[in-house]
C-alpha cells in the first residue's frame, strides 16, 4: 500500500481487523519499526480524536510527529494550476508539498469539504493535490468524501462487539443546526459493504448519500422500522447531498432515544452534540460504545502506519 486515503484500500478487511487487535493487544511490539522516522500532521480543520490518536499511534511504532494547523497558522496554500497568484493564497501546493516531504517520511492531511460546491468537493483537490506534489505516502485524515482512519475504526469495533455472526447494524441520520459533511458516513458505508453484516441505512427524504457510494444498501426512511432488531445503531448528521450542503430537515423526532434504541448498541465517532443528535440517556449508560470508539482510533492509525513504514 502507497497510501491510505480510503477503505478501498483495505484489501481484506477481516485480515485488518485481526491485525489491529493484535496490535491493541501489543501496541508496544513494533516500537523499532518508526525509529527515526518522522509523521507530519497537516491539519486545515479542528480535530481532537485523530490529532491525538494518531500521533499516539506513531509514538507506539517508534516515529516522531510533528503537528502543524495549516490554516491560520501556515502560508496560505494555492491549489489551482497556472493561477495568477495576487490573492490571499502566498505559496503553491507544488512547492509545500515537496518541502514538507522533506522533513517527513508520512505526511497525514484533514481537509474538510466547503459543502458549497459539489465538484470541488468531489474531486478531493486538497488531498490529491498531496499525493501528486508530495514524495512520500499520504494518509487521509478525513477528506471531502472519506474518513477512512474512522471507517476501519468503526469495523474494528462491531467486529469486537459483535454478539451474533451476522449483526444488524443500521447507520441513521440524526438531526444537527449545522450543515456537516458526508465523509464519515461514506467511509463507514463502505466499510460495512466490506464485512459480513446486515447493513442498512435510515434518512429522512431529501437526505440519501451518494448513490454511488451506497449502491443497493436498503434505505429507510422511517427510523422505527429501519431500528427494529438492530445490534449497532451507528449515527451521524450529514448535510443534504441531493441539495448540496443544505440543512433541510431539524426533525428532533429523528435524535436517537434510550427507547428507539433498545437492546441495540449505540456509536457514533464523535465530537456529538447532546440531546441534539443523542440523549443523555444514551451515551451516559453501557449502551454507547462512543469511547471504545476512540481507543480504537490509536490502533486503526497504528495498522496503517505499520503498513506504511513496511512498504517505505
Ligand atoms: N471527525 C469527525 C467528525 C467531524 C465533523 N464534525 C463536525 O464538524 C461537528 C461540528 C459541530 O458539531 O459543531 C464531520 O461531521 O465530519
Ligand atoms: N472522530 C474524529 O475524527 O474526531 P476529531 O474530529 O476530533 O478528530
Amino acid at each position: 500500500m502507497k497510501h491510505y486515503t480510503s477503505i478501498h484500500d483495505i484489501d481484506n478487511i477481516d485480515t485488518w481487523i485481526e491485525e489491529a487487535k493484535s496490535l491493541k493487544s501489543n501496541p508496544l511490539k513494533h516500537k523499532e519499526l518508526g525509529r527515526n522516522k518522522t509523521l507530519g500532521l497537516l491539519f486545515f480543520n479542528s480535530s481532537l480524536r485523530t490529532r491525538l490518536s494518531t500521533q499516539k499511534a506513531a509514538l507506539n511504532l517508534g516515529m516522531d510527529p510533528i503537528v502543524m494547523n495549516v490554516s491560520g497558522d501556515a502560508w496560505g496554500i494555492e491549489f489551482g494550476d497556472g493561477t495568477v497568484m495576487d490573492g490571499n493564497t502566498a505559496e503553491h501546493i507544488k512547492e509545500a508539498a515537496a518541502v514538507v516531504s522533506q522533513y517527513c517520511d508520512i505526511i497525514a492531511v484533514r481537509a474538510f469539504p466547503t459543502l458549497t460546491d459539489k465538484a470541488k468537493d468531489e474531486s478531493e483537490q486538497v488531498l490529491k493535490s498531496f499525493i501528486e506534489f508530495a514524495s512520500v505516502p499520504t494518509v487521509n485524515m478525513e477528506s471531502a468524501t472519506g474518513h477512512p482512519l474512522q471507517g476501519l475504526t468503526d469495523a474494528i469495533t462491531i467486529s469486537e462487539h459483535a454478539k451474533v455472526a451476522r449483526p444488524r447494524v443500521v447507520l441513521s441520520w440524526a438531526p444537527h443546526v449545522k450543515a456537516l459533511p458526508h465523509a464519515v458516513a461514506n467511509s463507514f458505508v463502505q466499510a460495512m459493504h466490506k464485512m459480513d453484516v446486515e447493513f442498512v441505512i435510515a434518512n429522512p427524504e431529501g437526505y440519501n448519500l451518494n448513490p454511488q457510494i451506497t449502491g443497493d444498501t436498503v434505505v429507510y426512511h422511517n427510523q422505527e422500522e429501519a431500528f427494529k432488531d438492530a445490534d449497532f445503531v451507528y449515527t451521524k448528521n450529514w448535510s443534504s447531498f441531493e441539495d448540496y450542503g443544505k440543512v433541510k430537515n431539524t426533525d428532533p423526532n429523528w435524535m436517537i432515544t434510550k427507547e428507539k434504541l433498545g437492546n441495540a448498541k449505540f456509536m457514533h465517532c464523535l465530537p456529538v452534540r447532546r440531546n441534539l443528535v443523542v440523549e443523555d440517556a444514551v451515551l451516559d449508560t453501557d449502551s454507547s460504545l462512543v469511547i471504545q470508539q476512540a481507543n480504537n482510533r490509536t490502533f486503526a492509525a497504528q495498522l496503517v502506519l505499520k503498513k506504511l513504514l513496511e512498504n517505505l
